[in-house]
């Protein structure tokens, strides 16, 4: 699957900051009952590889990803533990042609018209627009739409349910990321009743 076919999947991927590797594959339960097969584990904690590998193991119906890759060496462990994409918050010269040599599924982040060139130029059509809310929003979406023709986009950072809609509408917008289906006290509580009633309201929005 490219990631065009991944994150056609859901108009929301749960951007997921795991803790401790026990939560991993009941949270990637809930989120899919719930309708959001396509996750993504940031590699911002000691346990995001090992969590990340318990998904892909034990949860075959989620499309399970890695998050905050920021080097080729992050890439290549988190292929290894079984990511079936990755996402990064921008995009290094070194780390873009890290992923095209190894033909991996990819959403690279930009916050600028000329990283997204220069990323379109490197064969990369759709991209993550980090931060989001931060970078000029729906309103900077808006704006590229025309100059930037070719280009989708997944804003993430600051995207919240209230705001999600809104994004979606837009025709540059093949989904939206965001860390609010997944909220970090539920997690900790194990609460995935209140993780899968989030997620279902998510998954309705497109
Ligand atoms: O870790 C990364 O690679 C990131 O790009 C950061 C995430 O996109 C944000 O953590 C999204 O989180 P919210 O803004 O809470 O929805």
């Amino acid at each position: 699957m490219d990631i065009a076919a991944i994150v056609a999947r859901a108009p929301v991927v749960p951007v997921l900051t795991v803790e401790t590797v026990a939560q991993a594959v009941p949270l990637a339960r809930a989120l899919v009952r719930g309708g959001l097969p396509v996750l993504e584990i940031t590699l911002r904690t000691d346990t995001a590889l090992e969590s990340l590998a318990a998904i892909a193991r034990e949860v075959p119906e989620a499309v399970v990803g890695a998050g905050t890759i920021l080097n080729p060496h992050q890439l290549g462990q988190a292929r290894e533990a079984g990511a079936r994409f990755g996402v990064s918050p921008g995009c290094s010269k070194e780390l873009a042609t890290a992923v095209r040599a190894a033909d991996f599924p990819f959403l690279p982040g930009v916050q600028t018209v000329s990283e997204a060139m220069t990323l379109s130029t490197q064969g990369f059509r759709l991209l993550k627009f980090f931060p989001a809310e931060q970078a000029g929003g729906i309103g900077w979406l808006k704006a590229v739409g025309a100059p930037l023709a070719g280009l989708r986009f997944c804003p993430t950072g600051g995207v919240s349910a209230e705001t999600a809609p809104a994004y979606l509408a837009l025709p540059n917008v093949a989904c939206v990321g965001g860390s609010w289906v997944a909220p970090g006290k539920a997690v900790a509580s194990g609460d995935w009743s209140t993780i899968e009633r989030l997620a279902s309201a998510a998954a309705a929005l497109k």
